[in-house]
């Protein structure tokens, strides 16, 4: 720059510097949110530079780390990066003022000739290969779900997948909270993802399925004839293989005491003690814990350590159930209808308006796990390339009035009527006689009741 500014064309040289056709530049602030991007990577990417900027960065470029780098602040030189069907060279560098890292610059080289090509297909069949073994090991130690698996309309989500963005780099603990299936799992995947820890293992534990008395030698391993009936050789414990990485511990509030007591040393100290080891050991391991059980209750009710509450909920995530985030249905079932759709080959498409419309009266107890059950069902069920209520389960149809929820007298009457109508035509199978008679009534009557409840 001091150079330039004795020159009478240094707009051009920066332009030259920053657009050159020969490789692509992105600029992002602190937080990870594009602040720059030339012409040749918006070409590249096949976005517009408009669009482009104020984006998150992940949300742009394919396999990016310039997140992880504006927070590590540790530079990335000559990174294989695979987008859009391609490995390039990437060097990533963190920009530092007065101490603290302001941003960071990517520059990712790309020629088209006949050598990079060249270079390219020699590198992607090396990395298939790698990729086989990886995919192997991953299997029983790897993240599979990414942010981008996470269908997300409602503010909420969108903001809790913000957070993600914000704290999966880092080691601190995040504990994630919400109903049964409401997705806590995919957000811990997600976290070990977007990490710098993604390159190695994700390993989880479902602490309400490991009986008491196993829990220790299962999370921490055991010496040689460490007890009687133990294994001859002793056992790598989960925290171990996790080592570098991150633990999923599922359900936590199942965790006995005398386990818990244990984790807190490894998040205290990094030390992990084998049954029968004379010494701890030094391991290295982000902890992500979740549960569907208040941990605050369980902490009053001393079911809970409550040091360890403190420890792991340094980042907390409540997912919301699916019923305080309606907007999240409608593209939750057609993602789901596509998936099942592409899996069993059996072309369904949509859903019926009053389908849509039970979807979202529906309390779902058992969150967006339960829609899939639902829409996989329905579509097993159904003859035609859209779903009805008759493909719906009968409990979707009628539910239990709830007072405080369904207004006075007259309204939980309409809405009941509303519902023993859905359900005789659910059994008649679509036929409006038949559905008249198991109500007992006209066939008129029935018309004039389809009409009032818009059916
Ligand atoms: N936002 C989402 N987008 C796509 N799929 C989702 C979403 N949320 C949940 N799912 C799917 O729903 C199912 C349940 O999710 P998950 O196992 O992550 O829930 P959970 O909260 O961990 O449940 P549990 O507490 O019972 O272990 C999975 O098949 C998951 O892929």
């Amino acid at each position: 720059m001091i150079v330039l500014e004795h020159s009478p064309h240094q707009e051009q040289f920066i332009r030259a510097v920053f657009e050159n056709a020969h490789y692509c530049l992105v600029i992002v602030d602190d937080r990870g949110y594009i602040i720059y991007l030339n012409e040749s990577y918006c070409r590249f990417l096949g976005v517009k530079r408009e669009e482009a900027v104020g984006k998150h960065v992940t949300d742009v470029i394919e396999n990016t780390r310039m997140h992880i780098v504006v927070q590590t602040g540790k530079e990335e030189i000559a990174d294989l990066q695979y987008i859009r069907g391609n490995y390039m060279i990437a060097n990533r560098i963190p920009v530092w003022s007065e101490g603290k890292v302001i941003g960071a610059i990517g520059i990712v080289l790309y020629r088209d000739t006949q050598e990079w090509m060249k270079m390219n297909s020699h590198i992607k069949s090396l990395l298939l290969e790698v990729e086989q073994y990886r995919k192997r090991q991953k299997k029983s130690h790897g993240a599979i779900y990414s942010l981008h698996d996470i269908i997300a309309i409602s503010p909420q989500m969108i903001e809790l997948k913000n957070k993600v963005k914000r704290i999966a780099a880092g080691n601190a603990s995040v504990l994630i909270t919400g109903e049964s299936g409401t997705g806590k799992e995919l957000f811990a995947h997600s976290i070990h993802q977007l990490s710098e820890r993604s390159g190695k293992p994700f390993v989880t534990v479902n602490c309400a399925a490991i009986p008491e008395h196993l829990m220790e030698s299962e999370l921490f391993g055991y010496e040689p004839g460490a007890f009687t009936g133990a294994r001859k050789e002793g056992k790598i414990g989960k925290f171990q293989i996790a080592d570098g990485g991150t633990i999923f511990l599922d359900e936590i509030g199942d965790m006995p005491l005398s386990a818990q007591v244990k984790i807190l040393r490894v998040l205290q100290d990094g030390e992990i003690q084998p049954v029968g080891a004379v010494k701890p050991r030094k391991v290295d391991v982000r902890v992500i814990a979740a549960t569907n059980q208040p941990l605050e209750e369980l902490v009053r009710e001393k079911r809970f350590r409550e040091d360890l509450f403190y420890r792991i909920h340094v980042i907390r995530l409540h997912i919301p159930p699916l019923r305080e985030r309606k907007e999240d249905i409608r593209a939750l079932t057609m993602f789901f209808l596509h998936k099942i759709s592409e899996r069993t080959g059996k072309r369904v498409v949509d859903v019926e308006d009053s389908v849509m419309e039970r979807f979202q009266e529906y309390r779902w107890p058992g969150n967006v796990r339960e829609l899939e059950n639902v829409v996989e069902a329905a579509v097993h069920l159904t003859n035609r390339e859209i779903i009805t209520l008759e493909d719906l389960p009968e409990h979707l149809l009628i539910e239990p009035v709830r007072l405080e929820e369904h207004g006075n007298l007259k309204e939980i009457l309409e809405r009941t009527e509303r519902q023993a109508i859905e359900l005789a035509l659910h059994k008649a199978k679509g036929d409006k006689l038949k559905a008249a008679k198991i109500l007992g009534i006209g066939k008129s009557t029935l018309y004039e009741k389809l009409k009032k409840h818009g059916l």
